[in-house]
């Protein structure tokens, strides 16, 4: 079932286009990941899901409702954690919680969503004191508290320490596994690798790649660099190298275990090393710079890539 559609989206600010043309759709039960550079429209096509702005052109659905005509059943269904919440400083963590609890219908008692979010500790806390992680935790604690079918999490977990953010990642990880829908956006992209089973590379406005993640990175090329040694010319090696930076030669190939192991033969029978040797299966941080740098060649940035 599609928990989350969105079809044509546009949203502009006056004359700026902030979001065009975007289209994708979550299932339900699904962590689906939203990522691209700083200003790229994330948050914009989050707000219009969570119905705090209406889509200038285009159709967005939650559960099949519309988030601004039907805000209250919306707002019911979904927790929601954007990147500034506005917190009470003089309030303590769970006198917060307490606060929330008065305007959710069934809440999770105060101390399971502590628990979850990993505040326990903290609930004596006025929030004035806390880190900044430990405020985007509070955000966490307040967003499942309504144990919503639908999650929008915004950058959840921006200045949380590692740990914190491998707690919030099992969390979010449980939660889909529950049945929850789940739509985050990152800068982290090991976060998205690791959490989300489909995602969308947004630029300018714009979706730049879509699809699954696990297919998207299997059809990405690997890479495979090292120093060419002594006095090697390219034209010597037995793979053309894709590209040589200075004195490194790089390969982008499809099979970056093939490729070392031909070289590595190849430097074996004429004695000698390869220094620097470096072998890469391909990753989404290749794919996200690949794409960027993409984007900045063709500002107009026409052409979509569909590459699952
Ligand atoms: N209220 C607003 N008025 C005018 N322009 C805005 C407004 N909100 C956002 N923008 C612009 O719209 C573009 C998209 O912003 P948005 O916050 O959606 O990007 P983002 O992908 O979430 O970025 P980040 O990763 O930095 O959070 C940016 O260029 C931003 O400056």
């Amino acid at each position: 079932m599609t928990a989350i559609l969105v079809d044509g989206l546009r949203k502009h600010y006056g004359d700026f286009a902030a979001v065009r043309d975007v289209s994708f759709d979550v299932s339900q039960g699904e962590v689906f990941a939203l990522l691209g550079r700083n200003g790229a429209g994330k948050t914009t096509t989050l707000e219009v899901l969570a119905g705090f702005a209406a889509p200038d052109a285009g159709t967005v659905r939650v559960l099949g409702l519309d988030p601004v005509k039907d805000r209250t059943e919306v707002r019911r269904s979904c927790g929601i954690m954007l990147q500034e919440a506005g917190f009470f400083p003089d309030l303590t963590v769970a006198q917060t919680v307490d606060a929330w609890r008065d305007f959710v219908a069934a809440p999770r008692p105060r101390d399971e969503a502590l628990e979850m979010a990993g505040l326990t500790a903290k609930a004596g806390t006025k929030v004035r004191q806390l880190s900044g992680g430990e405020k985007r935790r509070l955000d966490l604690a307040l967003a499942i508290l309504s144990r919503p079918d639908v999650l929008f999490l915004d950058e959840p977990t921006t200045g949380m320490d590692p740990e914190a953010r491998r707690n919030t990642w099992d969390v979010i990880r449980d939660l889909a596994g529950q049945g929850t829908t789940v739509l985050l956006t990152t800068h982290y992209l090991e976060e998205a690798q690791r959490l989300a089973s489909r995602m969308a590379i947004m630029d300018h406005g714009e979706v730049v790649a879509s699809g699954g993640m696990a297919e998207t990175l299997a059809a990405q090329t690997g890479r495979v660099a090292f120093e060419l040694p002594g006095a090697v010319t390219p034209e010597e090696l037995p793979l053309p190298p894709s590209s040589v930076e200075g004195r490194t030669a790089v390969y982008r190939v499809a099979d970056p275990d093939l490729a070392a192991r031909t070289l590595l033969n190849w430097a074996g029978e004429r004695g000698l090393r390869l220094h620097g040797l470096e072998v890469r299966t391909a990753s989404l941080e290749d794919l996200f710079l690949d794409l960027a740098a993409d984007a900045d060649g063709h500002p107009e940035n026409e052409h979509a890539k569909e590459v699952a």
